[in-house]
């Protein structure tokens, strides 16, 4: 499921993140995906000091951000990186690597974008998802966050003016299997709302797909 995650950053953090950008010495993106004939964008080398203080930054929010415990159920995160895409620049149709060379090695479940710029500062550099034969753009505002499965097919459209700039991650969930992970995103929320005393109608249809999803599941057919 695809989610939006507003205001991951604080104002604060923010700020220190703009303040961190300039610093930030980008190289090409193609050094992490040397076969890929279709990235082409800039990346911030790990090493980087201005891109380590900023994927800490973007790794306390995220991981504190409580939606993000619950759409994500996450066990591990990968670290983050800064990439930039000045005018030309996009990353055409992929799907991200499945593994992760970390050690021990990481699964991609759920892929994560951070905007760090104003929409308003480019044209064009929308992250672009396909579901089915949809298509889903997004394009936030600086601080905000989309959650995304790394099984989709995906690109950022090419930058036609200014600069985009963003931090991007990839997430380990403790449940593997995205539709095992909705139903646990539906009982927290079936289970907020008993608790609150909120719109019964909502918590109604919560518990009808519960139990029909889960039967099945669970039906031996
Ligand atoms: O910059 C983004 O929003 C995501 C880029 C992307 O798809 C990737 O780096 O794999
Ligand atoms: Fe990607």
């Amino acid at each position: 499921m695809i989610r939006v995650l507003p205001n991951v950053l604080s104002a604060a953090e923010l700020q220190a993140v703009r303040e961190l950008l300039p610093q930030v010495r980008f190289g090409d993106g193609r050094i992490t995906n040397p076969d890929s004939s279709v990235k082409q964008n800039l990346q911030a080398p790990q090493e980087d000091p201005a891109n380590a203080r900023i994927a800490q930054i973007a790794r306390d929010a995220l991981m504190r951000y409580p939606e993000l415990r619950v759409f994500a159920q996450p066990r591990t995160m990968a670290r983050t990186t800064v990439v930039r895409y000045e005018p030309g620049m996009n990353y055409g149709w992929h799907v991200d690597e499945a593994l992760f060379p970390s050690t021990p090695p990481m699964r991609s479940d759920l892929s994560c974008t951070v905007f760090l710029n104003e929409p308003g500062d480019y044209d064009g550099g929308e992250l672009t998802i396909q579901l089915g034969a949809q298509e889903l753009s997004y394009k936030l505002e600086p601080g905000s966050a989309i959650l995304y499965p790394s099984t989709t097919i995906h690109r950022v459209t090419p930058v036609t003016r200014g600069v985009r700039l963003a931090a991007i991650t990839w997430l380990q969930s403790w449940v593997a299997d995205s539709g095992q992970r909705e139903l646990l995103v539906q009982l927290e929320e079936a289970r907020a709302l008993a608790a609150s005393g909120g719109d019964r109608q909502r918590l109604q249809v919560l518990l009808e797909s519960l139990r029909t999803n889960l039967f099945r599941m669970w039906a031996d057919t």
